[in-house]
């Protein structure tokens, strides 16, 4: 059920669907004198005004901001127009923009509040093409789903090289954070393998942009959490297909080796393709073993392990390999795993095709679905941590925060940050190596025991103070905050470009509203020259 208001407390909790207070709209805005100058726009697609409840959801599960209007862009020119629109009519309007991809944010970040959301997933001007050569990419909308873009490269036996664990997210969407899963060790995130961009300002100029051409918007865009303009188009590279993945897991009962295990893998010159790892405290339900599209007797097996309590920890690696090449990766994956120091009896092996592996999570939804259990609220968390505290986190948050279970896998493994780019607007721990540490939750609707939304708030809250008071330099991935001092303090020495490029294409802070960095009631040189250190609304933040 998702609620609608206009006018709500701040903060209601109805056990299954947690809600947070509405931004501040002022009195005088009234969306409904808007409306009909964006119904006399010539486009070739459409407005609808009615049914929008979809946008105003997301995977989160948590916010819900009802918009105005939905786009439906057919082209580009769509797109443009109605932002120029929007900006034309100045500061006074209110009226905000927001792409939205899958939908897949977590806490409204592709939503709203009465404004313009953008269906990017309509935007299909052009089809995916492919070009192939040396250096093979494809160009693609930034609405397009990875999974399309995986199934259309495959026929010309080619795919891109960095992924995201699930494929049913937006190009636009996982550029706008990161796109970070176990190939960002060897080439970077998704957002160091893209050659070109087209992008729609927040003053609704068409730009393409690439390291080359209009440098300066290309990097704000890549990471910049849809704050600068809307990706209508991107250029992928892409590399030669594999057809069988070799897909390896190994447990470990002690955290130092298991991390120093994975952080020899992600230095070697030849090594695995692939390489995560997840946590696993006490049993697992059916949420828990969501990454389990496995041999389905490894869970049997698994389960025979006696772990005595103990929490362990999973060393997730994957080789790539032909059918004409079977002896020569077996020697491989046979020196490779000689060089780690997992318990021997837990060694699991399946061989799938690179599309099953790739779209492993999907197995998992289907699953998931089938029993009610995707649509829930998920207070996911996601952290970036310094290599040279990862053994004082693991402690404290496995051994102590979260010593009775989790409601979710818990991802954690190391990246090469060598391999990203450090003029984007993504903001990182400053090391070499950084780990992901994802705790992807789930809350049990209408519980308020220890699975309930309430408590894994709580949860994830008492994670963040801890790393906040050990000062462990950590950084939020997919972040969200309340405000401005939070914004600031996330982006640290960045936080200054990161002004200048909204004032120089966003100026009006149309765009993304849902992430609420800037708020477009203040005329954005006043809000930046300002930098009041003050306290928005949950809702809303700076
Ligand atoms: C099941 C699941 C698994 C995930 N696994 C991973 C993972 O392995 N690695 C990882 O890095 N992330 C992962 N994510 C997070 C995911 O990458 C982000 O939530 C991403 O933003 C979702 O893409 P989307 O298309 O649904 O974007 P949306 O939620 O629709 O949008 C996200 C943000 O991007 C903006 N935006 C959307 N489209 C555009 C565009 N074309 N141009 C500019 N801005 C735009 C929106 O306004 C919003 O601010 C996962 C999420 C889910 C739900």
């Amino acid at each position: 059920m998702i609620l609608l208001m206009s006018c709500i407390p701040d903060r209601i909790d109805l056990s299954s669907n947690h809600l947070e207070a509405t931004p501040p709209i002022p009195s005088h805005f009234n969306s409904s004198n808007i409306l009909p100058s964006l119904k006399k726009l010539c486009l070739d697609g459409y407005f609808s005004f009615e049914n929008n409840q979809y946008a105003a959801r997301d995977f989160g599960n948590t916010h819900h901001f009802l918009p105005s209007a939905v786009l439906h862009p057919k082209s580009v020119s769509d797109i443009s127009s109605t932002i120029k629109h929007i900006f034309d009519m100045g500061p006074g309007s209110q009226l905000t923009v927001a792409a939205r991809g899958h939908g897949h944010s977590l806490q409204g970040q592709a939503q709203a509040h009465q404004g313009v959301v953008i269906n990017m997933e309509s935007l299909q001007e052009q089809e995916i093409q492919i070009y192939t050569g040396e250096q093979p990419y494809a160009d693609v909308s930034g609405g397009q789903l990875w999974i399309n873009i995986l199934h259309e490269t495959l026929r010309y036996g080619l795919a891109p090289k960095s992924w995201t664990d699930y494929l049913y997210l937006t190009v636009g969407g996982t550029l706008s954070n990161a796109g970070i899963s176990g190939q960002a060790f060897k080439h970077g995130p998704q957002i160091s393998n893209v050659y070109q961009l087209e992008v729609v300002t927040g003053k609704g100029e068409v730009v393409t942009c690439s390291e080359n051409q209009n440098a300066d918007l290309f990097y704000a865009v890549l990471g910049g959490l849809g704050q600068f303009g809307i990706i209508t188009r991107a250029r992928i590279s892409l590399e030669p297909a594999p057809k069988m993945i070799k897909w390896i897991r190994v447990l470990y009962s002690d955290f130092s080796s298991f991390s120093k295990d994975q952080e020899h893998l992600i230095s070697s010159q030849d090594s695995f393709n692939y390489i995560e790892g997840f946590v696993i405290i006490n049993r697992t339900g059916l949420l828990n073993t969501w990454r389990s599209s496995f041999d389905p007797k490894d869970p049997i097996r698994a389960s025979q392990f006696n772990s005595e309590g103990r929490t362990l920890y999973c060393l997730e690696m994957a080789l790539y390999f032909s059918p004409n090449e079977v002896d020569s990766v077996n020697k491989k994956l046979e020196r490779l795993l000689s060089e780690l120091s997992y318990i021997h009896s837990t060694l699991f092996l399946s061989e799938v095709s690179y599309l099953e592996f790739l779209n492993r999570v999907h197995f998992s939804e289907r699953k998931l679905r089938q029993k009610g259990l995707w649509e829930i609220p998920h207070p996911w968390l996601n952290l970036l941590v310094p290599k040279s505290k990862i053994n004082q986190f693991a402690e404290e948050v496995f051994g102590n925060i979260l010593n009775y279970s989790s409601n979710g896998p818990i991802l954690i493994y190391p990246v090469n940050k060598s391999k990203w780019n450090n003029k984007t607007s993504l903001v990182t721990p400053d090391e070499d190596i950084v780990y992901l540490v994802a705790f992807l939750s789930s809350a049990t609707p209408f519980s308020t025991g220890k699975d309930g939304l309430e408590n894994i708030l709580t949860q994830n809250k008492r994670i963040l103070e801890y790393c906040a008071e050990a000062r462990l330099g950590t950084k939020q991935y997919l972040p969200h905050y309340s405000t401005q001092e939070e914004w600031r303090a996330h982006f640290g020495p960045k936080w200054k470009a990161f002004q200048q490029r909204k004032l120089a294409y966003d100026p009006l802070a149309i765009l993304a509203p849902g992430q609420r960095i800037f708020q477009k009631a203040i005329p954005l040189k006043t809000h930046l020259a300002n930098q009041p250190q003050r306290k928005y609304p949950a809702s809303f933040g700076a």
